[in-house]
């Protein structure tokens, strides 16, 4: 982490709380959308949207280099990079794509108060993690608005949704492949904590198959809170 990110994390605090791990998996519904994107609505989870083939390869492979080329992860004790308002170019067209992809599609996959917000996006978190790192249990602080964009890079990964009420029962796993984004807002913001364990045996199993693990990059992409929580 540099001196910024550090700095800032020091201001923001970390945005983990623990952990509650069960296993499930919900049925996801697939939605054509009449273009080349198709928006999968995670049905237990009001808010969760995931779309699959959000990037190209070639997109993935220029977002890559792009985010190694800001020299953050040369060290390797470095595995995260925050930044605040003015956005790295990469990321503000990132942002831009997202819109445009929610734009042109007709589902609600984020509110419209949310997406014609101004700026969409004004804060960004680059995550690296190497095989069997991974992310506690968590909902992003209250300093952050509602709507948040995960975009993911380089190997899959399940990520794992438990109810902040919890209920044994109601895990729902969500395998987000390189080049898929999700969208989570209202009570998949709120209501429902996110986690990824590369750790323990069992929980990085995709339809019976172990996920091969490899390094992960993800971006995330939110806007903080006028009103300071
Ligand atoms: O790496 C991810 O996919 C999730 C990151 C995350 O949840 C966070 O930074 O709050
Ligand atoms: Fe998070």
């Amino acid at each position: 982490m540099d001196d910024e990110a550090a700095h800032l994390k020091a201001a923001f605090g970390d945005s983990s709380d623990g952990e509650d791990i069960g296993a499930d998996r919900q049925e996801k519904e697939s939605l054509g959308t009449g273009d080349s994107t198709a928006w999968e609505q995670v049905k237990e989870i009001n808010g969760l949207w995931l779309c699959r083939n959000f990037l190209s390869i070639a997109q993935q492979s220029d977002l890559l280099s792009a985010i190694l080329d800001e020299g953050w992860f040369v060290e390797e004790c470095n595995n995260q990079a925050m930044r605040f308002g003015d956005l790295p170019s990469w990321a503000m067209e990132l942002s831009h794509l997202i819109h445009e992809t929610v734009e042109s599609v007709d589902l609600s996959v984020l509110p419209a108060d949310l997406l014609w917000r101004d700026p969409l996006f004004d804060q960004l978190i680059v995550n690296l993690y190497q095989p069997g790192e991974g992310i506690s249990a968590h909902v992003d602080l209250l300093r952050f608005e509602d709507g948040i964009a995960i975009v993911s890079l380089e190997s899959p990964c399940v990520m794992r949704f438990s109810p902040v009420e919890a209920d044994e029962d109601q895990d729902v796993d969500v395998l987000l492949s390189p080049g898929s984004l999700i969208l989570m807002s209202g009570e998949a913001r709120y209501r429902w904590k996110h986690e990824i364990n590369r750790k323990q045996k069992g929980f990085q199993v995709w339809e019976g198959e172990e996920i091969d693990q490899k390094r992960r990059i993800s971006i995330t992409l939110r806007k903080l809170s006028i009103l300071r929580v």
